[in-house]
């Protein structure tokens, strides 16, 4: 068989992609929780479904196969052994020791479901009242009786760019930066681990959840089979760029890694939320993030040929794209026209977070209308999808999707 991931570019024409579809967690979120679970607003989760079924629809009918992460998951916990070992994992993360009864009664109560059930109810969280017989611990009973959960809820799995990311024919499987995203990794770990199509595929991992460091693969960009983009970001930080880049370089076919420094704020908390690449020479970029003269700051990491990393500062990402990218010309498209009421708003609402599906050919939400028509005029082939509800959890078309496979260019 193939390799089972297979990512060598940003734009080959996209065969497999993994998604999650949302579910009850987007029921579990109420306002005093919003802040601490990354999300601005509550989404209607109906209508947050059918959105996505539309989306996944939109890249079916290209036809690219989407596979669920739920499924992936469910269907690599069959064995029971595994299942408790996962559980073990999980609540302990969840911050339920082994040696807190609570422990025993939610890996009972867990065990009893189907995988499937289980899986949804694990990202969904487990509220106090679904578990009967529970003696009070002291924090229950003196310092907040009122928390609704014994698990908190996922809502960003959605996000299925940022827990893992597909580089080449491995994965990262990433150290979250905030605590209600940390989780959300172990279930690629588990997929790769004990899934039948991916546990015996000698998949590298580039970079494990337990090591130092934290990266989110919204700032991971594959710009070519040599040359990798990774944002320094709220989410990313530069130790594990260094750490990502001793680990390639020499054992794949990556051999330098532009790092670029973005604004640390919310609404542009990866890369691919102000930049991303959308054919051979074209880019979408938040033009906010550029000086007047086009300058951010850009590390560029190579093998400094004695085994360690040279790292060589650079400024300006029109002449550092050609120079690397071996181009003459590069086209940057601004979001919302570059206009200072229409960028940020459309920025806002991912207007950046295009996710292309074959090189000049991208996915981008339907409310970000002037990006979208700049795009069509600078040639791309645009397949708009519904947003009013997914926008609100604060990601687009490229973040909502994790490609496990595309073909090279
Ligand atoms: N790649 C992305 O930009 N992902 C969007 C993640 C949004 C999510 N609410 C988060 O804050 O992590």
């Amino acid at each position: 068989m193939s390799s089972p991931i297979h990512i060598y570019s940003e734009i080959g024409k996209l065969k497999t992609v993994m998604l999650h579809r949302p579910g009850k967690e987007l029921e579990n979120l109420s306002p005093d929780i919003l802040n601490r679970m990354l999300i601005d607003d509550i989404p209607y989760l109906k209508i947050a479904q059918e959105e996505h079924d539309y989306f996944a629809q939109t890249l079916k009918k290209q036809g690219i196969h989407v596979v669920y992460l739920e499924d992936l998951l469910a269907e690599s916990l069959v064995k029971k052994e595994t299942r408790i070992n996962f559980l073990d994992k999980l609540l302990e993360e969840s911050g339920i020791k082994n040696n807190d009864p609570l422990h025993q009664l939610l890996l009972e109560y867990l065990l009893n479901m189907p995988p499937k059930l289980m899986v949804k109810q694990v990202i969904a969280g487990i509220k106090k009242s679904e578990i009967k017989n529970v003696e009070p611990t002291l924090a229950d009973l003196a310092e907040d009786p009122d928390y609704p959960f014994y698990m908190d809820p996922m809502p960003n799995v959605y996000f299925t760019r940022d827990q893992q990311a597909a580089i080449g024919n491995g994965m990262t499987i990433n150290r979250m930066t905030f605590r209600a995203r940390r989780r959300e990794s172990l279930f690629m770990k588990t997929i790769l681990e004990h899934h039948p199509d991916f546990k015996d595929q000698d998949i590298p991992i580039w970079r494990d959840r337990d090591t130092h460091g934290r990266i989110e693969g919204g700032d991971e960009l594959i710009l070519n089979n040599h040359v990798l983009a990774v944002g320094i970001s709220q989410r990313t930080s530069a130790t594990a760029i260094s750490d990502l880049a001793r680990n390639l370089f020499g054992h794949s076919s990556f051999d330098t890694i532009l790092a670029i420094k973005i604004p640390h704020s919310h609404a542009m908390m990866h890369l691919d939320t102000v930049f991303t690449m959308i054919n051979y020479d074209q880019f979408t970029v938040n033009p906010f993030i550029l000086t007047k003269s086009g300058k951010i700051d850009i590390y560029v990491l190579q093998p400094d040929g004695k085994g360690d990393v040279r790292i060589t500062p650079r400024n300006d990402l029109l002449a550092v794209l050609k120079e690397y990218l071996h181009l003459s010309e590069i086209d940057l498209i601004p979001t919302g026209g570059a206009d200072p009421i229409a960028a940020p708003r459309e920025q806002w609402n991912d207007g950046s977070n295009t996710l292309a599906i074959a090189p000049g050919e991208v996915v981008t939400y339907d409310r970000n209308y002037v990006s979208n028509d700049l795009l069509r005029k600078h040639g791309i082939l645009v397949h708009e999808v519904r947003s009013s509800e997914l926008s609100r959890g604060r990601g687009g078309p490229r973040c909502m999707s994790c490609p496990l496979v595309r073909e090279d260019l």
